[in-house]
């Protein structure tokens, strides 16, 4: 999401200014009402008439705290800086210089719109002012030097530090107005932080503990290491001060990109960057002639570590960490956590020990070069990032391993990225960045207009901090929270282009000045010592600690100054209170408890209710598809029999209609016949094989019934009788053969028809096979009747022939005497004997005709052997093998012709 600079600080722009925020713009002026704007817009923590916000109530009635500049009665107020930097000459050239920032004393600065800005534009249209005024804490000029901002900003946090104190100094302000410039410093120009460093380490000459077996770990705790720990210790600092060196020696203008780990190659460290011109920590050779350590505590020694990271894109990068590489790599991002009383801080930083300024400043520039920095259109180095430089200051007493406790104080130096337009980046990961920033920087606005609601409305709730909205808010929460004392430098750039943005973030700013700073450690000491004044059970205040009271008013509230009475007496009271607030505590947790039971019973009593419903709903709906899916199966299963069903008999019906035709070839099995049974599969090979049998007989039997017809007409035509006789004899014979073979093939066809039905026609059109195979029987009695009256009319023949050939005997008997030559073979007794075989055979066939008979006597065993020949043929013939099967069949009650729908079911 893209935002652009209007309003990044939690301040409302021109147009939504509200009066209450910005202090007495109109009333200062006159009381004049909108429209009518006054010509000027004062902003003023200092004209603020209100009383300020009050600290611990006792603390105040003990005059405990600290006087700050809103006057008399108030806590002491945040401190917010302005340094104004002064025009370069191409920004001369260009014509920035339009006197849109005047300083008007050491604490007023005075804007004008220039012509061409959006603040100009909208107080033509009588929405805002033209002019605005502002107060800090102190102004310093373009022609400040770095010494006289160092001395009038940070000297006194180097020595509250060193007291025990912890602070935080941070710098603000658009793009390209001097911030790195102001915390570092460029070439000679040593900046805020070298400068703290050698005043640090100039007032601990002689101080230091250079040891490394204690180490500052977590928020403020500190941890003896173990040798193997020390070592490792001592290889990393001594890598990074050795990089250094080397980075040195090799500095030739060469660039290193490192992959920021989340938005690809985006950051640029330049090694000929502002610092990079310095070897060592530059300073005038009297900056810091008067610093000394008179007032450290006697016998204690310190112990400097620090450590430095960024947070870009909201994700903390380590930048001690990496080793050096001129190959892109992935950083590892730092996870913020909190210890067991709730303070964040940055897990797995690195905190490298530091001996000197110059080792201090090393490892500065080691991490500076590991820093996001990236070319804008306003500023060609500009840091892409938030940069947190912080020294803890290890205060180890004379007898340490005697269980004195030790003691941890910090300095934080945190160089804000500068805010810009984001829609003025036309680079997607500087936009990105941009975002990132003014998302960052506006939380930083919103929790300091919280705390400053909160401090000044103390009867009304408190509004919630927005600190977890953002890592920076997060992890500089403790010092707007009594972990030390804040100071706020804001930059500002005169340029007249960027005046609506510089006007944005003085506006910021001067939210920030009406902050007053959280109880400090040393209100914490006025917190007890109040607590020592509190009332007796009995009504009387504790005498002791009224005797302690002066003193310790004269004693600049130290709590160490007290008499050892006057502390165990404190250490009993605090006792009391830290019992009595457990109390409270459990009271309250139950409560919570309670309210968080009750709360959790609803709301599993309303998930229980609604998994019943949805429970109910879900069983319906698997009733309704488990219905749904059984009806669909029935359906399909009664498509698929049905199918089944009419398949069958579709072949059945070709099959009767193959039998019929006697020609048309029976139907080869469908190649879906997978799917039948492997019986019903075998009963319709066999059904073929003895169709083709049953088709293979009745051509045979055709062709001896027209061999039969052919030796009729031959019979009845004059010529050699004998020879004819004989050869329809032998056919005769041979056709009888032939038909008992048939007959011997159909009783066999008859037997498999039968099985092969059983099997095959139980379910099917079973009656209609039978009806065929009734009609094939019939058609094949037909034949045997024809075969039997052409035997018969073959007897009657030969009988006729006989009787001719007696006759014929008797005529020609005469002629016997001389026999022609033609006749010779007759009278043979080859001919004799043929004629008498013959005759026997005639007779023969008479006495044995047909010679089926056996065949029909196997075939149908029931005939009755009364009856004459011709009758019993007829009903042999009548009684087909088929016949018998159905015979057999009203014998046996018949099975059911389908499987009922509900076997069906019950089977599949
Ligand atoms: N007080 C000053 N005297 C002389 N030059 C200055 C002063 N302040 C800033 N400059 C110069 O102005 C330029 C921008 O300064 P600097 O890089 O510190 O800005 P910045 O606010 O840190 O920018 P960014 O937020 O983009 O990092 C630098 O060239 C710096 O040397």
């Amino acid at each position: 999401m893209a935002m652009s600079l209007s309003s990044p600080y939690g301040c409302p722009s021109d147009e939504e200014e509200e009066m209450a925020v910005f202090e007495s713009t109109a009333a200062e002026h006159g009381g004049l009402a909108r429209p009518r704007l006054p010509e000027i817009s004062v902003i003023s923590p200092g004209l603020d008439n209100r009383p300020a916000v009050t600290g611990p109530k006792l603390a105040v009635k003990s005059g405990l705290v600290r006087q700050g500049s809103g006057g008399e009665g108030n806590t002491e107020r945040v401190k917010v800086y302005l340094r104004v930097r002064p025009l370069s000459e191409v920004e001369r050239q260009k014509g920035e210089e339009q006197g849109c920032v005047a300083v008007q004393d050491e604490e007023t600065l005075l804007l004008k719109a220039p012509k061409e800005s959006q603040n100009m534009r909208t107080a033509e249209r009588g929405i805002t002012q033209s002019m605005h005024k502002f107060s800090f804490s102190k102004i310093f000029g373009p022609e400040t030097t770095q010494q006289q901002f160092y001395e009038c900003t940070m000297k006194n946090m180097v020595k509250d530090v060193l007291r025990g104190e912890n602070g935080l100094l941070y710098t603000y302000g658009v793009t390209n107005s001097g911030k790195t410039y102001t915390i570092q410093g460029c070439g000679r120009e040593a900046g805020l932080l070298p400068r703290a460093l050698v005043s640090l380490f100039r007032k601990l000459q002689g101080r230091i503990y250079s040891a490394m077996d204690l180490k500052p770990v977590m928020y403020q705790d500190v941890r003896k290491l173990e040798p193997n720990e020390v070592k490792v210790e001592e290889i990393r600092r001594n890598s990074l001060l050795k990089e250094d060196e080397n980075t040195t020696s090799r500095r030739g203008g060469t660039t290193t990109i490192w992959d920021s780990g989340v938005g690809g190659l985006s950051s640029t460290s330049n090694f000929t960057s502002q610092l990079e011109d310095t070897d060592s920590v530059c300073l005038e050779p009297d900056s810091l002639s008067h610093s000394s350590g008179d007032d450290l505590e006697e016998g204690v020694q310190f112990s400097i570590w620090v450590s430095f990271y960024e947070i870009y894109n909201e994700f903390l990068y380590d930048l001690l960490d990496a080793s050096p590489s001129m190959q892109p790599r992935k950083r590892a991002t730092m996870r913020l956590s909190e210890d067991k009383l709730g303070n964040t801080y940055v897990k797995e930083l690195t905190w490298i020990q530091v001996r000197t300024a110059e080792e201090a400043w090393k490892i500065l520039k080691a991490g500076r070069r590991n820093q996001s920095f990236a070319s804008t259109h306003l500023n060609q180095n500009s840091s892409r990032s938030h940069s947190i430089f912080s020294i803890r200051v290890l205060h180890i007493p004379p007898q340490a391993d005697s269980g004195q406790a030790m003691h941890i104080s910090e300095l934080t130096v945190c160089d804000l990225a500068g805010s810009e337009r984001s829609k003025e980046q036309r680079n997607g990961e500087r936009m990105k960045e941009a975002n990132n920033i003014n998302t960052s920087l506006l939380t930083l606005g919103r929790c300091i207009a919280s705390l400053r609601h909160n401090q000044n409305n103390k009867s009304r709730p408190p509004q919630v901090v927005p600190f977890r909205d953002s890592k920076l808010t997060r992890v500089l929460q403790g010092f707007f929270c009594g972990r030390g004392t804040s100071s706020m430098v804001v930059n500002i750039n005169p340029c007249a282009s960027i005046y609506d943005e510089t006007l944005q973030a003085l506006k910021f700013s001067a939210i920030a000045t009406q902050l007053v700073h959280g109880p400090s450690t040393k209100t914490r000491v006025a917190y007890i010592l109040s607590l020592l004044r509190e009332p007796t059970e009995n009504g009387n205040e504790s005498t002791v600690l009224e005797e302690e009271e002066d003193e310790s008013d004269v004693e600049d509230e130290d709590i160490t100054m007290l008499n050892s009475e006057a502390l165990l007496k404190a250490i009993d009271v605090l006792k009391r209170e830290v019992q009595r607030q457990r109390e409270e505590k459990e009271v309250l947790e139950a409560n919570v408890r309670e309210q968080v039971v009750s709360e959790m019973m609803e709301v599993i009593t309303r998930m229980q209710d609604g998994f019943s419903e949805t429970l109910e709903a879900e069983r319906a709906l698997v009733e309704e598809r488990c219905e749904d899916r059984i009806s669909n199966l029935q359906k399909h299963l009664k498509k698929f029999y049905s199918q089944e069903l009419l398949e069958r008999d579709q072949e059945i019906e070709a099959l009767s209609a193959a039998l019929d035709t006697q020609s048309v070839p029976t139907p080869a099995p469908k190649a879906n016949t997978e799917g039948l049974r492997r019986s019903e599969r075998l009963t319709g090979t066999d059904l073929c094989r003895l169709r083709a049998e049953l088709d293979q007989c009745r051509a045979e039997l055709l062709t001896k019934t027209q061999e039969l017809t052919k030796l009729k007409i031959q019979l009845e035509l004059p010529g050699p009788t004998g020879t004819i006789t004989s050869a329809v004899d032998r056919k005769i014979e041979e056709g009888q053969r032939n038909l008992r073979q048939l007959r011997l093939d159909i009783q066999r066809l008859g037997v498999d028809l039968q099985s092969g039905e059983r099997a095959c026609c139980r379910n099917t059109g079973g009656e209609r096979l039978r009806q065929a195979l009734t009609a094939a029987d019939e058609t094949l009695s037909k034949q045997d009747q024809i075969l039997l009256e052409l035997q018969n009319s073959l007897t009657l023949i030969k009988a006729d022939l006989r009787r001719k050939a007696e006759t014929l005997a008797q005529t020609e008997a005469p002629r016997l005497q001389l026999p022609p030559s033609g006749f010779a073979a007759s009278t043979t007794p080859g001919f004799c004997k043929k004629r008498g075989c013959a005759a026997a055979a005639a007779s023969d066939t008479e006495n044995r005709p047909p010679q089926k008979r056996p065949l029909f006597h196997s075939l149908f065993p029931t005939r009755t052997p009364t009856r004459k020949y011709n009758t019993r043929a007829v009903e042999e013939a009548n009684i087909t093998p088929y016949s018998r099967v159905l015979r057999s069949r009203q014998q046996s009650p018949p099975p059911s012709p389908l499987p009922s729908a509900r076997s069906l079911r019950g089977k599949y």
